[in-house]
């Protein structure tokens, strides 16, 4: 018991320079379908989340939810398919989607983090007109690529001392469209207008991985594009690592892509000494230890 304490105290005691490096930080947190787990997984995350908020920090959550989007369109029987790690939207699925993010996951995530005693507030892309879109492809349908961003509302949320929330939905130049952007995407995109000083990708994988399935630790841009051109980084990974170098190239200092199934995650690679995952960045030597 008494060790416990101990090891406790150390643990916090190891964190200061974290603590003073990160306070005032903008860290944006993508929280991905795939890494929100049970009930109790979510309490674990919106703990970090309101922790982070209590020593400083300004988190914004960014969400996904494309597990639970496949859920509804299998009940309503709408067939659904990606390419390159995006789903072609159509008009009925672009409804669902919304329903989905805006409604079921965002709202989720809002209680789980006034549970903990924080105050989430839940927004779309639509909301003061946030993530503005036109079309990425389009052979994707309604599919985003955000053209303008106004994240003004979101650092009034934060100055504010609430931590926003944001379903990863746009709206169009015209026509009141409604855009189905991918959430690594949508992160990415707040990310770099805020210019933040963190953008945290929380996925199913420990991180980014080489062709013999090992965890690369840090990567430099190059690195990614390589990976990418000899079809190591395939899938769901391929929007994750664009939005890591659109990222950066927007000023973000860094990206890091990790499980956010690990409890702690986020708490592990901000405040220890360890950090979890892959860095992606430019030039900055590594200052801990990861893995
Ligand atoms: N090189 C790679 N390293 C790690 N994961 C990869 C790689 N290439 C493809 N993937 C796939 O990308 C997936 C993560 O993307 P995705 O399922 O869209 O996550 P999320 O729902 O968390 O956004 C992994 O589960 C894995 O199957
Ligand atoms: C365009 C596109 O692919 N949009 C995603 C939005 C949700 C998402 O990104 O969810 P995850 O982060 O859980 O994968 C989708 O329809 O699934």
């Amino acid at each position: 018991m008494m060790r416990d304490s101990i090891a406790t105290a150390r643990t916090l005691s190891e964190a200061l320079p974290y603590l003073q490096r990160y306070t005032g930080a903008v860290v944006v947190i993508k929280f991905g379908g795939n890494a929100m787990g049970d009930d109790e997984a979510m309490a674990e995350f919106a703990r970090d989340i309101v922790l982070m908020r209590q020593v400083g920090v300004n988190p914004v959550v960014v969400h996904g939810g494309g597990p639970m989007i496949n859920d509804l369109l299998g009940k309503l029987g709408i067939a659904s398919e990606f390419r390159r790690g995006k789903r072609v939207t159509d008009k009925a699925t672009v409804e669902v989607v919304e329903m989905v993010l805006s409604g079921l996951v965002n709202k989720r995530i809002v209680q789980a983090i006034n549970d903990q005693g924080g105050r989430a507030v839940g927004i779309s892309g639509k909301d003061d007109d946030l993530m503005v879109c036109v079309a990425d492809d389009p052979e994707l349908g309604f599919v985003g690529k955000p053209v303008e961003m106004n994240v003004q509302v979101l650092r009034d949320l934060y100055n504010a001392g609430i931590i926003p929330v944001v379903a990863p939905v746009g709206t169009g130049v015209e026509d009141n469209e409604t855009f189905n952007v991918n959430g690594d995407t949508a992160a990415g995109a707040i990310a770099g207008a805020l210019k933040a000083d963190r953008l945290l990708l929380l996925t199913d994988v420990s991180g980014v991985k080489d062709e013999t399935g090992a965890v690369v630790t840090q990567l430099s841009p190059e690195q990614v594009r390589e990976l990418t051109a000899r079809g190591v980084i395939a899938g769901g990974m391929i929007p994750k690592t664009e939005t890591a170098l659109a990222a950066l190239e927007a000023g973000v200092r860094a990206v890091v892509i990790l499980d956010g199934r690990i409890p702690n995650a986020c708490l592990l690679e901000l405040f220890t000494d360890h950090g979890a995952g892959s860095l992606i960045r430019s030039t900055e030597p590594r200052v801990k230890p990861r893995g």
